[in-house]
């Protein structure tokens, strides 16, 4: 596909949007609804390619799952339900999906090949292969077991207590989600809180999980039911639009059904550290998640930092706080996230880089990134998502404050979390 010319100059932006499901509420809705025992119905199901590549994965394992639009029906039976897939596990380009579905594979009898696209194939999974393979589990892989393809054998396991290297939901879900099928409990330390989306879905599917603090302990041999889930809007999707409202003169926008889980909304306190004018009204939780609508509106800012415990709460929206914060007065600097080297793409390379081409004053540390603000409008330039849905949509709204034409090679990778994204930035111009 040709680079996609992206609408710039922008003078203001208002409208209201319905920002599609979470992502990871998604992934996790059809996982737990494959594993328990009876029909699960979803709700606001995220139709993103990486959602798509967690159904069809569960699919080639035996379970029935139908889908229309964003509304799920899957049929569980039980985690003794699962067979043996005839043919290789694609996961596309989800690290949630394999890393996820380790965690469940590992207590199953059975041998799955696992593999995804080039991105997935730069990604760390012994992190996760590790535990998983003191719990019982007999993984290998490319590289030692570093890298996909990977072969897994399930069979019985034993629970483990495991300190986390990485604050990482990710990992600390496909242990929960072995230990689930582990003798004795499995216990997780975590180095900072990660999202918790995994603990809500064990209780919700009637499970039981405690949780202290940064410790996480599950019980082997659990069985669970069949449920509904409400998906509330994805706070990771949200985000561009806060951006984009709080960046581009003249703006309004309202965002409704946002997901406000306290694990996810460090750019809502970044956003009113610098300054943001927002209204925040949060209503009754949807199957166990906090909800509500945001209004944003344009603001002068100023610069911040970001580091600690706030970074695995926003981990995902750096690439777009960081073109945030080139429209704020003073620096902004972002530290303790290396993790951000080891997603989709290196994302301290590929956002300093991108951004660096439309004119802002960025650099790369070791850890994250320092931003000088007050870049004042962007330029023209063609800029690339290199396949990273993320880095595709933070560029299409640095084009609304960029004087020049903007072109964006790869923007088909927005699909991956938002296929409506550019429909709906769209609705904002009329
Ligand atoms: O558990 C999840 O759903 C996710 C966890 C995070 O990854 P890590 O666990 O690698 O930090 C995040 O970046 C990803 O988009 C989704
Ligand atoms: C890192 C991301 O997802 P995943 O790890 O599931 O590929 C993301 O959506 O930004």
């Amino acid at each position: 596909m040709g680079a996609k010319k992206l609408i710039s100059n922008q003078s203001s932006l208002n409208g209201v949007i319905k920002v599609p499901g979470d992502k990871s509420i998604s992934h996790r809705a059809v996982m737990f609804g494959s594993i328990a025992s009876g029909t699960t119905t979803i709700e606001n199901f995220l139709p993103g390619e990486d959602c798509l590549s967690t159904i069809a994965c569960f699919r080639k394992l035996g379970v029935t799952v139908h889908r229309d639009g964003s509304d799920v029906t899957v049929e569980g039976k039980g985690l003794s339900g699962l067979q043996e897939p005839e043919t290789v596990l694609d996961v596309g380009n989800s690290g949630t999906t394999i890393r996820l579905l380790m965690g469940i594979l590992s207590g199953r009898p059975f041998h799955s090949v696992l593999v995804g696209d080039e991105s997935i194939g730069k990604r760390p999974m012994t992190r996760v292969t590790r535990p998983l393979a003191q719990m019982g589990a007999k993984i290998t892989g490319r590289r030692d077991g570093e890298y996909t393809p990977l072969s897994l054998s399930g069979g019985a396991l034993e629970g483990i207590e495991y300190k986390l290297p990485v604050a990482s939901a990710q990992v600390k879900s496909a242990i929960l989600l072995a230990g689930l099928q582990a003798s004795g409990e499995t216990t997780v330390i975590e180095p900072e809180k990660t999202r918790d989306h995994t603990e809500h879905m064990i209780r919700l599917f009637g499970g039981e999980v405690t949780s202290n603090g940064n410790v996480v302990t599950v019980k082997g041999g659990q069985q669970l039911t069949a449920t509904h889930v409400n998906v509330p809007g994805d706070i990771s999707s949200a985000a561009f639009f806060l951006v984009a409202g709080a960046i581009v003169p003249n703006s309004s926008i309202e965002l409704t059904n946002v997901g406000l889980n306290p694990t996810r909304t460090g750019i809502l306190e970044v956003l009113k550290a610098m300054g943001a004018d927002m209204t925040i009204e949060e209503y009754e939780s949807k199957s166990g998640e906090p909800a509500g609508n945001i209004t944003i509106r344009t603001s002068s800012l100023t610069g911040t930092i970001l580091s600690g415990d706030l970074i695995p709460r926003l981990i995902d929206e750096i690439p777009i706080i960081a073109l945030l914060a080139s429209q704020a007065e003073g620096k902004t600097v972002i530290k303790d996230a290396a993790e951000l080297k080891v997603k989709e793409t290196n994302r301290i390379d590929t956002v300093v880089n991108e951004l660096r081409k439309l004119g802002a004053n960025i650099d790369a540390t070791e850890d994250g990134m320092i931003i000088h603000g007050r870049s004042g409008m962007l330029k023209g330039e063609t800029v690339s998502s290199h396949g990273d849905h993320r880095i595709g949509m933070m560029l299409a709204v640095a084009a609304l404050i960029s004087n020049g034409e903007v072109y964006l090679e790869q923007s088909e990778a927005v699909a991956v979390s938002y296929p409506q994204f550019f429909t709906d930035l769209h609705s904002l111009f009329l």
